[in-house]
């Protein structure tokens, strides 16, 4: 898949800078440290569940900020809840109501959607993002634990068969077992399932699922240029640096 020049699921996973920690100011030295940085770099993921403060139209404002000041960069739009680990407090109909905007008016690529949010919401959510011609990331996080591997691999089948584009899951390991079976479930989906997937065990534990996931068929792996949005992210520059020694 193709998105701006960057091909998604071919070679190397794409590397994904996540901008979590915003004030103005903030995003200024976040789009600053990317140009200051073009190489480390392939997607901009804009997490805007930390813009909870903002009126919405300032919301959508500093959205297109990122985008007016990164163009020739594909956007990944996410606004985390905080069900799901992320700072965001908006309730579901608020989540649907702001992500509707955010396909309507403002010129992203892809589109973060949390699997587990009502099923009717994720559904409108994903057919609206098709007929924008954005993808589709469905997601799914867990900051406390892994699911067996039989759950991890049925929720890559629904998240297929509901029509993600990109089937993405985040869990928090116990162990070094949990890490593998992520891995393994990676694997297994890439095989099984005609979408990109991408699976990421967080924290120390999980680091290795950063740098080696291209390995098991992951197609993006997540970094930071300024604060990290996720245990166990690595800076992109260091991303990129050790995910030359997998080409
Ligand atoms: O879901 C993901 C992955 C992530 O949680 C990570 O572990 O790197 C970071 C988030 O910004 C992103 O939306």
């Amino acid at each position: 898949m193709n998105v701006k020049g960057v091909d998604i699921g071919s070679g190397q996973p794409k590397v994904v800078v996540s901008f979590s920690n915003h004030s103005k100011e903030t995003v200024d030295e976040e789009i600053q440290g990317v140009l200051d940085n073009p190489s480390a770099v392939d997607v901009i993921e804009i997490r805007s569940d930390a813009f909870d403060a903002l009126s919405h139209e300032a919301h959508l404002a500093l959205v297109n900020h990122i985008i007016e000041s990164l163009k020739d960069y594909p956007i990944l739009y996410t606004y985390r809840t905080q069900s799901e680990g992320g700072k965001g407090q908006k309730t579901a109909v608020e989540y649907e109501s702001l992500l509707n905007s955010v396909l309507d008016e403002c010129d992203i690529q892809l589109i973060d959607v949390e699997f587990f949010m009502y099923e009717d919401i994720v559904d409108a959510l994903i057919e609206k993002a098709k007929r924008k011609g954005v993808l589709v990331v469905l997601s799914q996080h867990d900051f406390r634990d892994t699911p067996d591997f039989d759950e991890i691999m049925a929720t890559y089948k629904d998240m297929n068969e509901r029509g993600g584009d990109i089937l993405k899951l985040a869990y928090n390991p116990a162990d070094g077992r949990d890490v593998l079976s992520i891995l393994t479930a990676v694997h297994d989906a890439r095989q099984q399932l005609k979408c990109q997937v991408v699976g990421i065990s967080m924290g120390e534990l999980g680091k290795i699922t950063r740098v080696a996931g291209g390995v098991f068929g992951s197609c993006l792996t997540y970094g930071y240029i300024s604060h990290k949005a996720a245990p166990g992210q690595f800076h992109v520059q260091d991303l990129k640096n050790n995910l030359k020694i997998f080409e």
